[in-house]
């Protein structure tokens, strides 16, 4: 057994299809909201502003499975992974996170000093590659940071302990003595997955992890972190407004607009049969490869933008650009609610629509 097996979650691992008990939550966020004060106009003379960038956000992330973000730019995804990550400390909100001995710990409540041992735990694969990695320093010294930082191993026991990190991404150990610049982009996205995986996560959060990525080398990192997780029962965030990545490697869905869930379902029922009005509009924006698959159905482009966070539309807030609204909907804001089986909905009349998904 390696390392990384002996820590990992292995046959702890959840699937989609398992029930949302309390024991299978890593991670339960409850009512998390994050808002940052901004100053407006030329030398901030159009006063300060609010931005709520998340709002009051309800979300279990099970152990084992992937669960993907998604949502136009600006609608929240990035700020949410930061506070699940705690890089952010939430305006509010707990983040209940299952330690390894089965007790729960609300990490948003927690110093920078009793944050430490989690760092560990939960990691992140930065966006892009060629930016998020050090020229200066050499794959080894970018790859053992964490484990330095963090007291796990030092000489040898290191070198090791890189080496054999850096086989399980697909990279031939002695380019640990190289720099960056001597590596392709796909190759520097796998040092990057080596140096989060490096300390034995159990939870990692993959902010447009492969967007960076030319198409072809994009499945290829897609797959290998799909090996990864059945290998060490990983459980992964994964951030991205690229439908089709979340299609292929996400279990679960939470689609965000404007800082808050509108819809959480199971990847493939949201695909196939949307409840949200946003969600319809996400689906029928993308590229249609095959129509002769999608029978009738027309790609249409999206309309309008995300509205600014800071003055946000009254009642429903995906209201104005929403080809169902009625009266209500501008005065009453849905709350998220079930639609049945294990899915959610924020809009007054996902009951009744009939919305149109991709899948044949
Ligand atoms: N540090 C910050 N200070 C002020 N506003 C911020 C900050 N970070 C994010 N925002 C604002 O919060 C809102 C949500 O941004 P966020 O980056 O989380 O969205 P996103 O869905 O991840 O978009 P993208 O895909 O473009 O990163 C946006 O209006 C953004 O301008």
């Amino acid at each position: 057994m390696t390392a990384l097996e002996e820590h990992s979650d292995k046959g702890r691992g959840a699937g989609s299809s398992r029930p949302d008990t309390d024991d299978e939550a890593l991670l339960a966020v409850r009512n998390l909201s994050m808002s940052f004060h901004v100053s407006r106009g030329f030398l901030g003379m159009g006063g300060r502003m609010t931005v709520n960038a998340v709002t009051d956000v309800d979300l279990t992330i099970r152990r084992g499975e992937t669960l993907g973000l998604v949502g136009e730019s600006g609608c929240g995804k990035t700020t949410l992974g930061r506070c699940v990550l705690r890089a952010y400390k939430p305006t509010s909100g707990t983040l209940a996170y299952r330690r390894e001995d089965g007790n729960v710990v609300d990490l948003a409540g927690l110093s920078r000093s009793e944050l430490h041992p989690y760092r560990r735990q939960i990691r992140t694969i930065f966006q892009d590659p060629n930016s998020s990695l050090n020229p200066r320093m050499t794959v080894l010294q970018i790859v053992a940071e964490p484990l330095l930082a963090h007291g796990l191993a030092k000489g040898d026991d290191l070198k090791d302990w890189v080496a054999e990190t850096l086989r399980l991404v697909g990279l031939r150990p002695e380019f640990m003595r190289r720099y960056p610049h001597a590596f392709s982009g796909g190759e520097r996205q796998r040092i990057g997955i080596a140096r989060a995986l490096i300390t034995q996560p159990r939870l990692v959060v993959a902010d447009e992890a492969v967007s960076a990525l030319d198409v072809s080398i994009r499945s290829q990192i897609l797959n290998l972190l799909e090996d990864l997780q059945e290998q060490f029962g990983l459980t992964y965030v994964f951030v991205s407004h690229d439908l089709s990545v979340i299609q292929h490697l996400c279990d679960r869905v939470a689609v965000m607009y404007l800082g808050r869930i509108v819809e959480e379902a199971v990847t493939d029922d949201l695909f196939s049969h949307p409840r949200h009005p946003y969600t319809e509009t996400l689906l029928r924006a993308l590229p249609l490869p095959d129509p002769r698959l999608r029978g009738a159905k027309k790609r249409i482009p999206l309309r309008g933008e995300v509205p600014d966070p800071a003055q946000p539309p009254s009642g429903c807030t995906f209201h104005p650009r929403c080809p169902y609204a009625a009266d209500r909907c501008d005065s009453e804001e849905p709350e998220l609610a079930p639609v049945g089986g294990d899915r959610t909905s924020r809009c007054h009349y996902s009951a009744t629509l009939d919305l149109m998904g991709v899948t044949a």
